[in-house]
């Protein structure tokens, strides 16, 4: 199974991507969750169009299906701004960002999604464009080669990555906002699947809120598609409504269990504890053991399984907690200095 056959892949395509976009919120009133974010960029906000400037650069970060692209359309949405959007591997040579940049009016929000991808040549372009809204374009080859300076209009960039950790320091240090996202809530879930279900037009109870809630990853994107799945099993399983028991059995069809997990995130789990007794592993092991890009592995798989404790990150590499033992049914190895369980005072 690869990545993009997972069902809880946050990643949408086609169809599922259409209605990702009719579920989008459009301003920060409808963005639920991630209360200290929408409170600073409220914040932010008004301040920047009081003053009638463009907002700060700002940086988001988080997993994927949080709402990034969510939060770069609504913090445009609300400064009342044009939305451009582009991402680091597409941009390949400084022209075409500069394309991009001369074309901006003033105050637009420019966004750039998986910013840690852009090319070195691309990015040196915008340290000047972010800090002095300059650019220098060179015309010419060898010899004869000049550098202009044109000017731009005042923008702001948001850019968006899954690894902030990727990212240069100069390119990080020119954001003045870095906004980090935070797994969602089951409250702000449930949220969430309540309003696109009424934009849907599902009718849910409200226990089979709650089950698509707990079993939704934190995410909300995974939130969406679970409700678009169970919504097709109820139409054709039961009388179209979402009860509590038709929930539950639509997540068992579709292999999410309790946790929320998948087959990837039990494949891992599995690994971990399994062929590798609990770790420390790196990552790269886990890759090849569990035939998954050591990338999906660090920016899709486990950063809910660590942040649910289910596995921890280590300078000697990737860690079962007791927890993982005790979802495998196994006891959680005790006694020797360097065992897991140790580093949880012997819980499990
Ligand atoms: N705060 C929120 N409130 C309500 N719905 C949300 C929120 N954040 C995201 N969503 C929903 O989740 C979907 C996915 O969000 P989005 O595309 O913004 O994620 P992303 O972080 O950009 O993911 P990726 O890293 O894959 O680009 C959106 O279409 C939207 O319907
Ligand atoms: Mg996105």
């Amino acid at each position: 199974m690869t990545e993009s056959e997972r069902l809880i892949d946050p990643d949408a395509r086609g169809d599922d991507a259409r209605i990702d976009r009719a579920l989008r919120p459009k301003g920060l009133a409808e963005y639920i969750g991630q209360p200290a974010v929408r409170e600073q960029m409220e914040i932010f906000v008004s301040a920047a169009r009081a003053r009638g400037e463009a907002l700060d650069h700002v940086l988001i970060f988080g997993p994927p299906g949080l709402g990034k692209t969510t939060l770069a359309h609504v913090i445009a949405n609300e400064m009342q701004v044009g939305f451009r959007q582009t991402s680091g591997p597409v941009l390949e040579r400084p022209g075409d960002l500069a394309a991009l940049l001369t074309n901006l009016e003033p105050n637009d929000v420019l966004f750039i999604d998986e910013i840690h991808r852009l090319a070195p040549v691309v990015e040196e372009v915008l340290y000047p464009a972010l800090e002095d809204y300059q650019i220098d374009i060179v015309i010419g080859e060898g010899p004869a080669a000049r550098s202009i300076k044109l000017d731009l209009p005042p923008f702001t960039l948001v850019g968006a990555t899954t690894r902030a950790g990727a990212l240069t320091s100069p390119l990080r240090d020119r954001f003045g906002i870095v906004q980090r996202l935070e797994f969602y809530s089951q409250a702000d879930l449930g949220t969430i699947v309540g309003r696109s279900a009424a934009i849907l037009g599902v009718e849910i109870a409200e226990g089979g809120t709650a089950e698509l809630a707990r079993r939704a990853r934190g995410t909300p994107r995974v939130a969406n598609r679970l409700l678009r799945r169970v919504r097709d099993y109820a139409e054709v399983k039961a009388d179209g409504r979402v009860s509590e028991a038709v929930a539950a059995r639509a997540m068992d069809m579709l292999k999410v269990d309790d946790n929320g997990f998948d087959v990837m995130d039990r494949k891992l789990l599995g690994a971990l504890v399994e062929t590798f007794e609990g770790g420390p592993v790196g990552v790269d092991s886990l890759a090849a053991a569990i035939g998954e890009a050591r990338e999906t592995i660090e920016d899709v798989i486990e950063p809910y399984l660590i942040q649910q404790g289910f596995m921890m990150r280590t300078p000697r590499g990737r860690v079962a907690t007791p927890t993982a033992y005790r979802y495998h049914g196994l006891p959680a190895p005790g006694g020797g200095p360097d065992a897991p369980a140790d580093l949880f005072n012997g819980d499990g």
